[in-house]
């Protein structure tokens, strides 16, 4: 945060050095209550079906955060009001960004924080109306302000998503003009290389051909990269043709072909009725996750199972959980996993999952990471793609 920000956002509560003085006031009346005012807090998340979805790390992250909602208030009330403590709560209102935490929890967090310390010093000051009055005033004034700077770090997270969408388009323009300049040598490139094949050297020495072999297959991953590429910049067609996701489940794992040491397992993919949709390109959003689950295992033994569904109310459409037992996602991409140009390994674009996202909302469905405490315990994606009426 600018130091512009920082004073402009004090300003705007007017807080003073006596509404410092009145905190400090208010700490030993309400520093007895913090743990309780932490435990209603997590509580009241919990009770809430949406809001608990950010509490994936269970009760010791419950735990956790409830100590550091009790250093929180501590420092609340003490301060200093200083930069460095407007910087350290920026750095909180970044962590609930990372997180992707919907920015109107956040009202109705600072309300229930701001009732329960108002609550404690009307208690504790009955009988001395000024004192409490002053030190309400104080209150509010700080707690809007956190509110304040909360809001602010949304804000600068989507002028950073914007500056990237602006990066993305014009990373768009680069990508279609060099991934059409590369079709054309690639192109000439396997022309050669047929020509070589058949040419008596190529029978003849072995090493000759086992470096043709290479040089095809390395041709065939170029071209792949340029083929993603230009996939993920211009929307490819879909053509419409009922599709069993069953067969595009087999057709994934034939082309995939993850290895021994990884289990693979599916469910409830037979019971779906066909849809509507582009095989090819369904089929692509299976290898894409399918490859990516592979990929997370590391070389280890490990499980990747999918589950499929009918919704059983609202839209009819079908929902597939596709979880793997590796890791988990980084929590530092979390949010933005499918970002194109989004990716943790070494090798590869980070276009699989941009891709697959892509591919599922053109088809109307839609697809989201959702990790949780049970099951493999790695990365788990759901996916949504809706079915066609049924028929009278
Ligand atoms: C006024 C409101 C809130 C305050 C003062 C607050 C305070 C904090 C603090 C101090 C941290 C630790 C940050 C760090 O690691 O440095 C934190 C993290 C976190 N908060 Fe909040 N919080 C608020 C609202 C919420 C709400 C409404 C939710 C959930 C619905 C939530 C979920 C979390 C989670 C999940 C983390 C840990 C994220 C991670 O480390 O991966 N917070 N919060």
């Amino acid at each position: 945060m600018t130091e512009n920000v920082f004073e402009e956002l004090q300003h705007y509560v007017d807080f003073r050095d006596e509404d410092g003085a009145a905190l400090r006031a208010l700490h030993p009346i309400a520093q007895a209550h913090f743990e309780r005012i932490s435990d209603v807090f997590y509580r009241r998340i919990l009770e809430h079906p949406e809001a608990r979805k950010a509490l994936e790390g269970g009760e010791s992250q419950v735990g956790h955060l409830k100590v550091t909602l009790q250093d929180w208030m501590g420092s609340l009330l003490l301060g200093p009001w200083d930069r460095a403590y407007f910087e350290r709560r920026c750095r909180i209102g970044r962590v609930h960004v990372r997180i992707s935490l919907p920015q109107h929890y956040m009202f109705g967090a600072m309300n229930l924080l701001r009732q329960a310390l108002t609550d404690i010093l009307e208690e504790s000051l009955r009988g001395q109306p000024d004192e409490a009055a002053r030190l309400r005033r104080a209150l509010g004034k700080i707690l809007d302000l956190e509110l304040a700077i909360m809001l602010h770090t949304y804000r600068e997270d989507l002028l950073a998503q914007a500056a990237r969408v602006e990066r993305l388009a014009t990373f768009g323009q680069l990508v279609g003009s060099i991934g059409h300049e590369l079709r054309n040598p690639l192109g000439v490139i396997e022309t050669s290389l047929f020509i070589l094949k058949g040419r008596p050297a190529a029978q003849e020495d072995p090493r000759v051909a086992k470096h043709l072999e290479r040089i095809g297959e390395q041709v065939g991953v170029a071209n792949h990269i340029v083929t993603s590429l230009l996939d993920m910049i211009r929307a490819r067609p879909l053509t419409h043709a009922p599709v069993r996701l069953t067969e595009v489940w087999a057709s994934a794992l034939a082309a995939v072909a993850p290895p021994e040491h990884v289990r693979v397992s599916a469910r409830g993919l037979d019971a779906l009725p066909p849809l509507q949709g582009d095989p090819v390109q369904l089929l692509q959003v299976f290898v894409n996750l399918l490859e990516n689950a592979v990929q997370a295992l590391g070389g280890a033994a490990g499980e990747v199972r999918l589950e499929a569904g009918l919704q059983e109310s609202g839209a009819r459409e079908a929902w597939l959980v596709l979880e793997d037992s590796g890791p988990g996602l980084d929590p530092a991409i979390r949010a933005r996993v499918f970002e194109p140009l989004m990716t943790t390994r070494a090798r590869g674009l980070g276009l699989g999952l941009a891709l697959v996202r892509r591919i599922l909302e053109r088809h109307g469905g839609g697809i989201e990471h959702a990790p949780r405490e049970e099951g493999l315990g790695g990365a788990r994606f759901v996916l949504r793609l809706p079915l066609p009426p049924e028929a009278p």
